[in-house]
């Protein structure tokens, strides 16, 4: 089977390095490796559009914001957003073209600021959900705390700071992408969920920025769903979603309808802020109408591209 087209999400496993380090250097060379395994699929003869998380890089630029602020005036989350967005996208576009080059494609890769539709009302903004930046031990964690942060547990790797993610709600920006897909281009786009904007209480004098960071998964099965795409890919740093994840009976899941789905998630098989929302995207693009989604690692999307063999593929 080949798609007309996809649309592939990037996890941040796949961004920065395999300790979730976010120096330049990682990042590089992660979004190489990377860039090498979606030019397959480019080379394959499918359009691609390509997203990406910002978490671990979102969540550092908000700390020097804050530890300059009596230097430089600190700019909002959502600029934090934007900022990200332009460092990823040309990085991106950097080794993407070099990969299609080294293919022998004459495609070139654009990216594209883009906005995300938020509601102003979206209980996400009151409860803080979203994992950003690095990992810290407990104590140092409770520092951060104590100034009025909020930090949760994330396991074994430690803890970590959660900021507001409300629900995406449209992707703004959908035309030009789907304008720059059809030129030809490999259009970078919607990172880190999207910029979120709102049109509400502007007295209709446009949309506005707000400070929160969504989740680039919900976002990527909406962006999928706007652009027509037939297959939506979310690439992480596992082959497959597993069932019993880290216990004795773990399995993979191959091929699986959404209702089956439905079922592990409601049956809490899927952590919040990890697979859960990968698993949820997926469900939605295909109860959305889309024809299938697959959740693999960086190694399997020009297969789970090109075939129902590889990874997690979700179809109604
Ligand atoms: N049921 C599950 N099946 C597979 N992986 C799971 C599951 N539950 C949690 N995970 C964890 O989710 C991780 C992928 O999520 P995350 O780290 O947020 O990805 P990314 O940064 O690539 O977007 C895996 O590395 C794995 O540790
Ligand atoms: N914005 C976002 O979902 O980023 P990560 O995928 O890096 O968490």
């Amino acid at each position: 089977m080949t798609s007309r087209r996809v649309v592939i999400a990037l996890g941040g496993n796949a961004m920065t390095g395999p300790d979730g380090s976010a120096t330049p250097s990682a990042q590089r060379d992660a979004i190489r490796e990377a860039a090498g395994h979606i030019a397959d699929v480019v080379a394959a003869g499918v359009e691609v559009v390509l997203t990406h998380g910002n978490g671990p890089q979102v969540g550092n630029l908000l700390v020097k914001n804050e530890m300059a602020a009596h230097v430089v005036p600190p700019v909002p989350l959502d600029w934090n957003v934007a900022q990200t967005q332009a460092t990823i996208a040309f990085t991106v576009a950097d080794e993407l073209d070099a990969a299609l080059a080294a293919r022998g494609l004459a495609q070139r890769t654009a990216g594209l600021v883009t906005r995300t539709l938020v509601d102003v009302d979206d209980p996400g903004f009151r409860e803080p959900s979203k994992p950003v930046g690095r990992f810290l031990p407990r104590e140092e964690a409770e520092r951060f705390v104590s100034l009025g942060q909020i930090w949760e547990d994330r396991g074994e790797r430690g803890w970590r700071r959660v900021v507001a993610s409300p629900e995406p709600r449209s992707v703004v920006d959908s035309p030009a992408i789907h304008a720059l897909a059809a030129a030809g281009f490999v259009v970078v786009c919607a990172g880190g969920g999207g910029i979120p904007v709102t049109d509400d209480g502007r007295d209709g004098k446009g949309l506005r920025g707000v400070e929160a960071v969504i989740d680039k998964d919900l976002t990527a099965a909406i962006l999928a769903k706007e652009l027509d795409a037939d297959t939506l890919v979310i690439a992480t740093d596992v082959p497959n979603v597993m069932i019993d994840f880290g216990t004795p009976s773990q399995r993979p899941l191959g091929r699986v309808t959404v209702a089956e789905l439905r079922e592990h998630a409601a049956a809490g098989q899927f952590a919040r802020g990890s697979m859960g929302p990968k698993v949820e995207a997926a469900l939605r693009f295909v109860e959305g109408g889309g024809s299938r989604a697959v959740i693999t690692s960086l190694e399997h999307i020009a297969d789970a591209v090109s075939g129902d063999d590889a990874g997690t593929v979700v179809t109604a």
